[in-house]
């Protein structure tokens, strides 16, 4: 169903708005009851997506909801069971996940981790005394009531989560890589310990900005914990208290018979903090109220799990195990669900009205999500997203350091685009100086009265040194994947990954690139995510003016009878001689300069959209997401669904979801690095070669759904640069 047509319409008593998340199998949606107005979060799971397993682990993470009762705890209110899908209703939190809190804040405060830590600590708390595990704790699983750094934290998605009988050990492989304990990894058996490695590794990442292993693959990872024998911290974490690196130390030792116990974890000086003890006692009430005991009865049995159930690492089905006889299988699910939430939430009350009345000051209130929201957030900047150095899976979020650019400043930067003569631009080679900006000598056919632009306009061709693209764009065959990047030095390869010196070719590219970012601001903006499609708008805005850059630099040169590098007169037809294609896609055949008319004409559109894009974008005083870090963790997103497709059988989607994230991916290696921005973005050789690995898998996926799919599919590779 179309994004349209699912905005406005009704599950249940709620009215849908805009879509908030998304995960494998599930997209999720902010709504609104429709008589009380309460905002809630509606995650809409397609049941016959489901294998029998998944079927399970959404079982599990109902049945696990229903049960708990707690500040710290993400909350169910109700479940809707229309054909084909089910719509969990949970209490909705307008902070989002604390993966996106890290994101736009980069490392937090050792204040700051502590106060999540003890949340975090006091959800894992209830979810002990219930013998739960939850074997998928990371950032993107605990959400936040409120943006602001005193945000009341849940721990969310149970769809992995497991009842754990006292000292049972669970075997299936679950989690994430980057947070997955090292037992589970080499499919040890593994216990309730296997959660504690999760939260060292999400209080490192808080405080350092960065997780404390990783590697290429999870074999790379896994090699990587094993051979470290301490805890290592970046030089800029120098200032964390010993209390901190103690507590990551010894919730991070690789053996999990060293590694601390729950209870001291708990009881660790690093939380041992007055909130701590306060929030669990007052939760203790309300969940001691309506929270099932653990019985054998409604503890899942460890030989029902399997490893088919651990998507997104084997994709394959393996088709282990008959699944038992859960019992959350038996469960009448809605009727009994409706039972319990009703219940439960008749119970709820009474209780948080009890302790109201009590203790003369309401307990909950702490936990409330009525606090005053910090509109201001922060951590948003259009940034140099300096890639992790350790984390392969996302960029450094370190908080930037110069001044922040908001929307407002940004709708004035876009205003003051005015289109006029200048001077010719100075022609260089495709050599090596050609990276370099030659200001005062080009000709400015866009200025501004503002800083950012005219470093926008002083852009000189970024002209690189070969024109490989031009042999692989739209070649998936010849093109290949990135195989020979190990037989080359990885200078050569950086050679290689230049732009092309092809001016058309060049232009071509950005193009595509234009282009390919262009859905994604389209999937941003009808997601509801404004703010990130209009920083990614401007991204657009820089690659359409890199174009025009060219053209005029070539128009320059045709004016002083430099020779231009590329085409010829006498190769080239201009776009009177020849219609334009429908598509838009510009022929080889024209000039730079030809084309030049149509590409300020996209130029323009753009500048109009993003101006249309701002009219969307409530506080207008926001500051600006990272469009970088946003385009490359699109790109990981949409990688993964890819995985999803192709576990689900659905080849030809999978290899179109694969070839859209390649393609963001090899925008960021190749062109995105030359564009003018402010500040510049920049990759480090590290970066690049990750950059590159990823590309390589998932063109090696595409192959492979490819070839599913019958080779029926019309999905391109990227323009992958390589060498044979
Ligand atoms: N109650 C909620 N309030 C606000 N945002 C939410 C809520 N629930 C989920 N989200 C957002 O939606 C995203 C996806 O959530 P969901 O639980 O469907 O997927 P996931 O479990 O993170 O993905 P996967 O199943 O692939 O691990 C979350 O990361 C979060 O950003």
């Amino acid at each position: 169903m179309s994004q349209s047509a699912v905005r406005g319409r009704m599950v249940g008593d709620y009215l849908v708005s805009r879509q908030i998340g998304s995960g494998s199998f599930s997209v999720v949606w902010h709504a609104r009851h429709r008589v009380h107005g309460t905002e809630v979060a509606i995650k809409e799971i397609a049941t016959g997506r489901l294998n029998k397993k998944l079927h399970e682990s959404l079982m599990s993470e109902i049945f696990i909801l229903q049960r708990i009762n707690h500040p710290n705890i993400i909350r169910l209110h109700d479940i809707i069971e229309v054909p084909g899908k089910i719509h969990l209703v949970l209490e909705y939190c307008r902070g989002g996940d604390l993966s996106m809190y890290i994101q736009y804040h980069g490392r937090v405060l050792e204040e700051t981790a502590k106060y999540f830590m003890q949340q975090l600590a006091t959800g894992l708390q209830v979810l002990r005394e219930n013998n739960l595990i939850h074997r998928d704790l990371k950032p993107q699983n605990l959400l936040l009531a409120t943006r602001d750094e005193r945000s009341v934290l849940k721990i969310a998605d149970f769809g992995f989560a497991r009842s754990l009988q006292p000292r049972g050990l669970a075997e299936t492989l679950c989690g994430s890589p980057l947070y997955m304990a090292p037992e589970i990894m080499q499919l040890q058996k593994y216990d309730a310990k296997a959660d504690l490695w999760s939260v060292g590794t999400i209080l490192y990442q808080l405080v350092t900005g960065k997780t404390p292993f990783t590697g290429n693959t999870q074999i790379q990872l896994l090699q990587n914990i094993i051979k470290s024998n301490e805890l290592h911290f970046p030089p800029e974490s120098r200032d964390l208290s010993f209390n901190c690196k103690d507590l990551c130390q010894k919730l991070l030792r690789r053996n999990p018979v060293e590694r601390l116990t729950f209870e001291e974890f708990f009881n660790h000086s690093f939380l041992h903090h007055r909130g701590l003890n306060d929030s669990a006692r007052n939760s203790q009430s309300a969940r001691s109220a309506d929270c099932y005991p653990a019985t054998e009865s409604n503890l899942v049995k460890m030989e029902d799990s399997s490893h088919d159930e651990c998507f997104p690492f084997i994709l394959e089905d393996e088709g282990i195990g008959s699944c038992g006889s859960s019992s959350l299988t038996k469960m009448p699910l809605v009727e009994t669900s409706k039972r319990l939430i009703r219940e439960r939430d008749v119970v709820r009350k009474e209780v948080e009205d009890n302790i109201y009345n009590k203790m003369g000051h309401p307990s909950i209130s702490r936990y409330s999500s009525s606090a005053p929201v910090n509109k201001s957030l922060s951590g948003f900047d259009i940034r140099k997203p300096v890639a992790n150095r350790d984390d392969p899976l996302s960029f450094d979020c370190q908080p930037p350091s110069g001044p922040h650019l908001r929307v407002e400043d940004t709708l004035e930067l876009i205003k003051d685009y005015v289109i006029v003569s200048g001077p010719p631009m100075d022609v260089s080679s495709h050599s090596e100086s050609a990276f370099k900006l030659s200001h005062g000598k080009q000709q400015n056919l866009l200025k501004t009265s503002t800083d950012i632009m005219p470093r926008l306009s002083a852009a000189e061709p970024s002209i690189g040194a070969t024109d490989i693209n031009a042999r692989c764009i739209g070649s998936l065959e010849s093109c290949g994947s990135a195989h020979g990047t190990s037989l080359v030095s990885s200078d050569l390869q950086d050679v290689l990954e230049r732009p092309s010196a092809h001016c058309m070719t060049r232009i071509k590219s950005l193009q595509h690139c234009a282009s390919v970012i262009k859905e994604l601001v389209n999937e941003k903006f009808t997601a509801g995510r404004q703010l990130e499609a209009f920083s990614i708008q401007l991204v657009i805005l820089a690659i359409w003016k890199q174009a025009l850059d060219i053209c005029h630099t070539r128009a320059a040169s045709s004016m002083e009878g430099i020779p231009s590098h590329g085409t010829s007169r006498s190769e080239t037809r201009s776009c009177e001689d020849q219609e334009c294609p429908n598509s838009g896609v510009f022929s080889d055949n024209f000039r730079p300069e030809d084309v030049s008319p149509q590409i300020e004409g996209e130029f323009l559109r753009e500048v109009e959209n993003a101006e249309n894009l701002a009219k969307f974008i409530e506080h207008e005083c926001m500051e600006m997401p990272d469009a970088m870090e946003t385009i490359f963790q699109s790109a990981l997103a949409l990688g993964r669904r890819g995985g999803v497709e192709e576990l689900m059988g659905d080849a030809e989607t999978a290899a179109v979801l694969y070839s859209k994230a390649a393609h963001l991916l090899v925008f960021l290696l190749v062109e995105a690095p030359s564009l003018i921005l402010n500040p510049p973005f920049s990759l480090t050789s590290t970066d690049r070669y990750r950059l590159r690995n990823y590309i390589e898998l998932l063109n090696r996926r595409q192959g492979y759904s490819r070839s599913d799919a019958g080779g029926t599919s019309q999905v391109q590779r990227p323009a992958m640069p390589h060498l044979k």
